[in-house]
């Protein structure tokens, strides 16, 4: 796993930037994962006036989701669906349908859930898989605890992951959802290479775990550590708690 500090969001937008676009160079047709949450949209915005500049394009390009929240209803602004949509699909030359997520609209969760790893794996998972972090050490919605090795399943939100996110709820954490589907810490690991952004203080225990620990399902990011192109992109905020050089 590669550690990069780099001074601001933007310097860490460009870093991730230019690993993208060296994909899409390389292989148009590419298979990226996606992420919400704040951490990724300098990224998004970058990614989109490279398209719009025609360095790159998204034309051939098939996206998978990382999660998804269950109960909220279509078109929802907080359905990651709808998020991907307006940060990243609509913006780009990316195909309407290209964008791929797990169905929590679903009546049958677990099958949704297999359909979405079978989607996944048919497709051959991704060529690179952009992650965020969660205060908690989640990537995904892997919340602490969880097996290593899962798959795509369902799982329950922690109180610490509702609060972080009610803020996107008008700061009422009863409106955050209980559950949600998630990509598995294994199927994230199939990614060839991971892109894990983190900003900010409220990170910097996490990171720390991440970079520093041992491999734990306390920290499910700390998995990362045994993926063999791993590229971790902080601010000094986020890197202020590691104590090695
Ligand atoms: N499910 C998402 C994660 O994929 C994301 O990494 C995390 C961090 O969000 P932020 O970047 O806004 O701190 O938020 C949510 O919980």
């Amino acid at each position: 796993m590669k550690l990069v500090i780099l001074d601001t969001a933007e310097a860490i937008a460009q870093r991730a930037a230019d690993e993208i676009e060296a994909l899409l160079t390389a292989k148009p047709n590419a298979i990226l994962g996606t992420a919400t949450g704040s951490s990724p949209l300098p990224l998004y915005d970058e990614l989109t006036a490279r398209c719009a500049a025609g360095r790159i394009s998204f034309a051939e390009v098939t996206g998978f989701m990382l999660d998804e929240y269950v109960g909220l209803p279509e078109g929802h602004p907080e359905r990651y669906a709808t998020f991907m949509e307006t940060n990243l699909r609509s913006r780009v030359d990316m195909r309407p349908g290209a964008l791929h997520g797990p169905n929590a609209l679903a009546e049958d969760l677990q099958a949704a859930c297999q359909e979405y790893e079978e989607q996944m794996a048919a497709a051959g998972y991704c060529d690179l898989q952009i992650l965020g972090i969660g205060t908690d050490g989640h990537i995904g919605f892997n919340e602490p605890g969880g097996p290593l090795d899962s798959r795509t399943h369902v799982d329950v939100l922690t109180e610490q992951t509702r609060r972080d996110n009610a803020r996107f709820f008008n700061d009422d954490i009863e409106a955050v959802p209980t559950h949600c589907l998630t990509q598995g810490l294994a199927t994230i690991m199939e990614a060839r290479k991971l892109l894990l952004i983190a900003t900010g203080e409220g990170k910097a225990q996490a990171i720390r775990e991440l970079v520093e620990g041992e491999i734990s399902a306390e920290w499910p990011a700390t998995v990362m550590q045994g993926h063999d192109d791993a590229l971790v992109l902080v601010d000094p905020a986020a890197a202020s708690l590691l104590t090695r050089d």
